[in-house]
C-alpha cells in the first residue's frame, strides 16, 4: 500500500478504482510534498533564528546574506548551484521524521517547556514596556520564551538550574531594586529551596542565573595553614578565590578547600571586622574561631556584651588578656585598649625617629573581640553613663599602625545602636543567617550576586573584604566546648586548640 493510502470503508469496483487513482497521484506528488514540507521547516527555522538574534546583530547578518546572494549571482552556474543546494536542504529537512534517522537538536521536554514559559510570563511585567513600538517585543504577554531565553539547563530532578536570558535595553539594570525584583522572581520560579548566583552583563543586556551547590558544613576548628596576619573567616566557592588550604572535613577526610582569608596588620586595608547576624546564626562562633587563630601569634581581649558566657573557655588561657562581660569590666577593657594603642603608637614613633624597629611588645598583634556592643551601649544609657562604643574610636582609627585589630559581632536588631566609628572603620564585613538581600546590601555595601540563603545552617552567610567581591561563607564549626548540645568531636577540636592555662583570668592589665 502507498504510504499516503487513505482509509476506505466498504468496497466496490468504482471505489477501488478511485482509491488506486488517488494513491497513485499521492505517490507521484510525494517528492513535491517533501520539498514543500522542507521549505516550510527551513522558513520556520530562519524565523526562529531571526527572532532570537539580538537587534544589533541583525544588520550585519542581513548584509552577509545579501553579499552571499550577490556572489552566487555573479558566479558561473551560481544561481543553479544555489537552487540545487536549496532543493537538497529542503529535501533533507522535509524527509519523513518518524523513522530513527532524525538528528534534531533536542528541545525541552513538554514539562520543561511549560516551566520555561512560566518563568518567561512571570518576567513579562518586569521587562515589558507599555506601548512598545517593536512589532514583536522580546517580552510580551502573548510571547514565547524562545524570544528571550538563550540557554537553559534542567537538573536531574527536573528543576531549572541554569538560565541565560536577554532583556530589553530600556530595563534599568543599574538600579539594585529593579535587579532584586527580577532575581527574587527567578529564584521563586526556579525553586526556593536553593541558592542562586546571578550575573548581570550590562554591556550585552544579558542575565545569567545558576543554582549553587550548598557550601560544605563539615569543616571544624583546626590549625589552618596561614601566614602571619592571615585569618581564615570560613570557606567559600572554589571559583571565587584563587587559593585553597588543606583541611580535615568531617566524613570526607583531608581535602583542599577555598578559604576566605582576612588580612590584618600594618599593610591591611581592612584591619577591623564587623559581623552582623540573625539570632543564633553563629556570630559568637565566628568570634571564637577568630580568637583561636589570633592566639597562635598574638594576644586577645574579649568583651562579651550579652554576658552569655560563650567565651568562658578562653578565660585564663595563655595570651588571653581578659574575658569581660560586665559593663564596668567592658569600660575598663576599652580604656586599657585606648591607652595601649596610644602607647604602641608612641613607641613606634620613637623607634622610627631613632632609626630602629619598633620594640617587639609594641608590634605583637593585639585583638579586641566585642560581642554585642549594642547591649553595653543600652546598659550605659540606662545608667546615665558614657557610651562604651565611643572608646572604640581610638583603636578603630589608629589600630592598624599599632597592630590592634577590632572584631565586632552584633545582631541586626542592634544595628541602630552601632556607633559611628564602628560603622566607618570596619571595612571587613560578614553577614550570617537567612537575611534578605537588602539587609545584606546594607552591611556589605553591595548587592550580593547570590540570592537569599534558604534555611541557612549556622555559620552560613556572606563576606566582603573592603571593596572586594561578596563571597559566600561557611564559618568553621567552633562551638563553645562547654556547650553540651554541640558535637563531641567539634568540642574536642576547640579544646585542643586552646592555649595552656596560666591561672584564673585577672583584671585588665593597667
Ligand atoms: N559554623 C558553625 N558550624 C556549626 N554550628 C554552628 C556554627 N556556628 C554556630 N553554630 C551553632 O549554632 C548555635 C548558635 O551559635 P552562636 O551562639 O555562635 O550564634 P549567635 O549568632 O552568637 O547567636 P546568639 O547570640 O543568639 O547566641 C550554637 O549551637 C553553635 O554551636
Amino acid at each position: 500500500m502507498s504510504r499516503w493510502a487513505l482509509p476506505w470503508r466498504g468496497g466496490g469496483g468504482v471505489r477501488q478504482l478511485l482509491r488506486a487513482g488517488t494513491d497513485g497521484a499521492l505517490d507521484m506528488l510525494y517528492p513535491l510534498l517533501v520539498l514543500a514540507r522542507g521549505a516550510a521547516r527551513l522558513a520556520s527555522l530562519a524565523r526562529e533564528r531571526w527572532s532570537r538574534m539580538p537587534g544589533e546583530k541583525r544588520g550585519p547578518a542581513l548584509f552577509l546574506a545579501a553579499a552571499c546572494g550577490l556572489v552566487l549571482w555573479l558566479m558561473p552556474y551560481g544561481p543553479a548551484l544555489a537552487a540545487v543546494s536549496l532543493v537538497t536542504a529542503a529535501a533533507w529537512y522535509g524527509r519523513d521524521r518518524t523513522g530513527p534517522a532524525v538528528h534534531e537538536v533536542p528541545g525541552p521536554a513538554e514539562d520543561e517547556d511549560e516551566r520555561l514559559q512560566a518563568v518567561y510570563e512571570a518576567l513579562v511585567p518586569c521587562f515589558a514596556m507599555a506601548d512598545d513600538p517593536h512589532p514583536e517585543p522580546m517580552y510580551a504577554h502573548d510571547g514565547g520564551w524562545e524570544r528571550a531565553f538563550e540557554d537553559y539547563e534542567f537538573c536531574a530532578e527536573g528543576r531549572l538550574c541554569a538560565l541565560l536570558l536577554r532583556y530589553p535595553a530600556h530595563f534599568r539594570d543599574g538600579e539594585p531594586e529593579e535587579r532584586l525584583r527580577v532575581e527574587r522572581l527567578l529564584a521563586a520560579k526556579s525553586g526556593r529551596a536553593r541558592e542562586y548566583r546571578f550575573a548581570w552583563d550590562e554591556e550585552h543586556n544579558r542575565l545569567g542565573m545558576r543554582a549553587l551547590e550548598p557550601l560544605p558544613t563539615g569543616i571544624g576548628a583546626q590549625p589552618f595553614v596561614t601566614a602571619p596576619g592571615e585569618t581564615v573567616l570560613g570557606f567559600t566557592d572554589g571559583d571565587a578565590v584563587r587559593r585553597t588550604v588543606p583541611v580535615e572535613v568531617a566524613e570526607l577526610g583531608a581535602a583542599d578547600m577555598p578559604p576566605v582569608v582576612w588580612r590584618t596588620g600594618a599593610r591591611s586595608t581592612e584591619p577591623h571586622l564587623l559581623a552582623m547576624g540573625t539570632p543564633g546564626s553563629g556570630t559568637s562562633t565566628l568570634l571564637r574561631s577568630v580568637a583561636l587563630q589570633a592566639l597562635r601569634r598574638g594576644e586577645v581581649l574579649v568583651v562579651d556584651g550579652d554576658g552569655g558566657g560563650e567565651f568562658a573557655c578562653l578565660a585564663g588561657r595563655h595570651g588571653v588578656l581578659a574575658v569581660e562581660s560586665s559593663l564596668p569590666g567592658a569600660m575598663a577593657s576599652f580604656e586599657w585598649v585606648v591607652r595601649e594603642t596610644e602607647r604602641r603608637l608612641t613607641a613606634a614613633c620613637r623607634a622610627r625617629q631613632a632609626g630602629e624597629q619598633p620594640p617587639e611588645e609594641a608590634r605583637r598583634p593585639l585583638w579586641l573581640l566585642v560581642d554585642r556592643p549594642a547591649v553595653l551601649s543600652h546598659l550605659a544609657r540606662s545608667e546615665g553613663r558614657r557610651d562604651p562604643q565611643e572608646l572604640l574610636q581610638v583603636p578603630l582609627r589608629h589600630g592598624r599602625a599599632a597592630g590592634v585589630s577590632v572584631v565586632i559581632a552584633e545582631q541586626f536588631e542592634g544595628a541602630e545602636d552601632l556607633g559611628q566609628a564602628v560603622r566607618a572603620y570596619t571595612r571587613a564585613r560578614v553577614v550570617l543567617g537567612a537575611v534578605s538581600r537588602e539587609q545584606a546590601r546594607a552591611v556589605l555595601g553591595e548587592v550580593p550576586q547570590t540570592g537569599p540563603v534558604p534555611q541557612a545552617p549556622p555559620g552560613r552567610g556572606l563576606a566582603r573584604l573592603g571593596d572586594g567581591p561578596v563571597l559566600r561563607l561557611q564559618v568553621p564549626a567552633t562551638p563553645d566546648p562547654f556547650d553540651e548540645g554541640a558535637g563531641e568531636a567539634e568540642r574536642r577540636a576547640v579544646l585542643a586548640l586552646l592555649p595552656e592555662r596560666v591561672g584564673v583570668s585577672g583584671p585588665v592589665p593597667g
